[in-house]
């Protein structure tokens, strides 16, 4: 049997269900797509991936590309829509397995669909759910019956709660398929894809680079060595520096770590220091990503809609604040210093990215999606459920039972940044 492993944002070996598929198979090619039509504007002039995020992405490309090498295996890396590419290589190659990770989202959904229907016959195709903290058989409920809340949520898996297991990391994989030699394998340069290479952000507060090299480091850190998650309750609120939250998110959403593994290093930690209301407080926020991915494995396209899951009225339209608000030009601060910082460095704490988007949407009076599509772009942990799922929260259109959340711009300041040092760092 020859296998193509398709990886998107499971860009890891330990804990990958995907590539774990690969063994035992006479040959193996992990293959990851970039898409030129995901770094073309639309017609607000916002890409789908912008630069920040490209390059971490490619650096976890380069990292996972180098761990694969050592087991015998590599990463091919081709420009191009999966759905042209991968049928043209299983027909090449010879492949007759295809296996992937199983979406949550519409859009990525889609493109599995039309990569399938576009296979060569007789091609298998195997998915498998590799980012989620639990199988969906694990669960206290069916799909359909997902508690709208997210308290009621937790509750149910606190109190029926569902295995947790992670996958070691393959030991060596089967080599390339024969044909495959004259592959270039390897990853192309950010200007490949249209981008001017950026230099590292100093102020940045996101301290590690694309991987999971670096990514499993910066997590052992974060637990062990500075312990810096036993003050995360009191720290997680603050808006600038290196151990004030987990920052964990652009691991997770490049699939650098899985939750589980995160999860299960969670537990170790908590085995060997003792639990507090810190420790509690990260399986807390771990539990709202899952939640957000379970709401728009249900929801599906009405999590992008205006309205949202209860078609809502939220603002409609959008004028020149909108571009003042993304070109850090509000003339507000505080305000123009998180734009400047999310522009800057593709990072935002969790306050910062609540008073901004509540400032959007209530203060400004523009339509949410434009606020969502921007730090789509701009996110380097761009997460489709996390981040959609956040927004439509913030506008009222989504799981929030208090009906959206209204941010005090002047009440926020004199709580966070009462001094004024954190808007001097982005003012520079
Ligand atoms: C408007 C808005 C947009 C957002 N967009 C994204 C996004 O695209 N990607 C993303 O990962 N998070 C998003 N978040 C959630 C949250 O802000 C980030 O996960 C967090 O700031 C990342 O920093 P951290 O890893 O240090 O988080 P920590 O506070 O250390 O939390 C640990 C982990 O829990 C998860 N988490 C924490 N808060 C949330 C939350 N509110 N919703 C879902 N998961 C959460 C993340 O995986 C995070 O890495 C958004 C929040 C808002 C208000």
């Amino acid at each position: 049997m020859s296998v193509l492993v398709w990886l998107k944002s499971d860009l890891r070996l330990q804990d990958n269900p995907v590539l774990r598929e690969a063994l035992g198979s006479a040959a193996c090619l992990p293959v990851y797509c970039l898409d030129p039509a995901e770094f073309v504007p639309d017609r607000h002039g916002i890409t789908a991936c912008g630069a920040r995020r490209t390059s971490f992405l490619l650096e976890s490309l380069v990292d996972l590309h180098a761990s694969l090498q050592q087991l015998g295996s590599g990463l091919l890396v081709r420009i191009g829509s999966a759905e042209r590419i991968l049928p043209q290589l299983c027909a090449q190659l010879g492949i007759d397995r295809v296996v992937s990770h199983a979406e949550h989202a519409p859009y990525e959904q889609a493109l599995l669909d039309r990569v399938t229907a576009a296979l060569p016959e007789g091609t298998q195709v195997m998915l498998r759910l590799s980012n989620a903290l639990f199988a969906l058989e694990d669960l206290p409920f069916t799909e359909e019956k997902l508690p709208q809340v997210f308290t009621r949520f937790r509750h149910q898996v606190e109190k029926y709660p569902p295995a947790i297991e992670a996958l070691a990391a393959p030991e060596e994989l089967p080599g390339w398929p024969a044909g495959a030699s004259d592959l270039v394998a390897g990853v192309p340069c950010i200007s490949d894809l249209g981008f001017t290479p950026l230099a590292q952000e100093p102020r940045s507060s996101l301290p590690y680079s694309g991987g999971e090299t670096a990514a499993k480091a910066w997590l052992d850190d974060y637990l062990w060595h500075s312990q810096a998650i036993r003050h995360y309750k009191s720290t997680r609120n603050q808006l600038h520096g290196r151990y004030f939250s987990s920052k964990l998110s652009a691991a997770l959403a490049h699939g650098c770590l899985s939750p589980r593994t995160v999860l299960l290093a969670l537990r170790r930690h908590e085995a060997r220091f003792g639990a507090n209301e810190s420790t509690y407080w990260l399986w807390f926020e771990l539990l709202w990503r899952e939640f957000f991915r379970l709401s728009l494995r249900l929801h599906g396209k009405r999590f992008f809609r205006r309205g949202g899951l209860h078609a809502g009225s939220p603002p409609t339209g959008h004028d020149q604040r909108f571009n003042d608000w993304r070109n850090a030009a509000t003339g507000q601060p505080f305000i123009d210093a998180c734009m400047t910082e999310l522009n800057a460095s593709g990072f935002l704490s969790n306050r910062a990215r609540q008073i901004v988007a509540s400032y959007l949407v209530h203060d400004l009076q523009q339509d949410w999606r434009l606020g969502a599509a921007w730090f789509q772009q701009q996110l380097v942990d761009y997460d489709v459920a996390s981040n959609w799922g956040n927004w439509a929260y913030i506008a009222g259109v989504g799981h929030d039972p208090r009906g959206g959340r209204v941010f005090n711009l002047a009440k926020q300041v004199e709580q966070h940044d009462p001094e004024g040092r954190y808007v001097a760092i982005w003012s520079r």
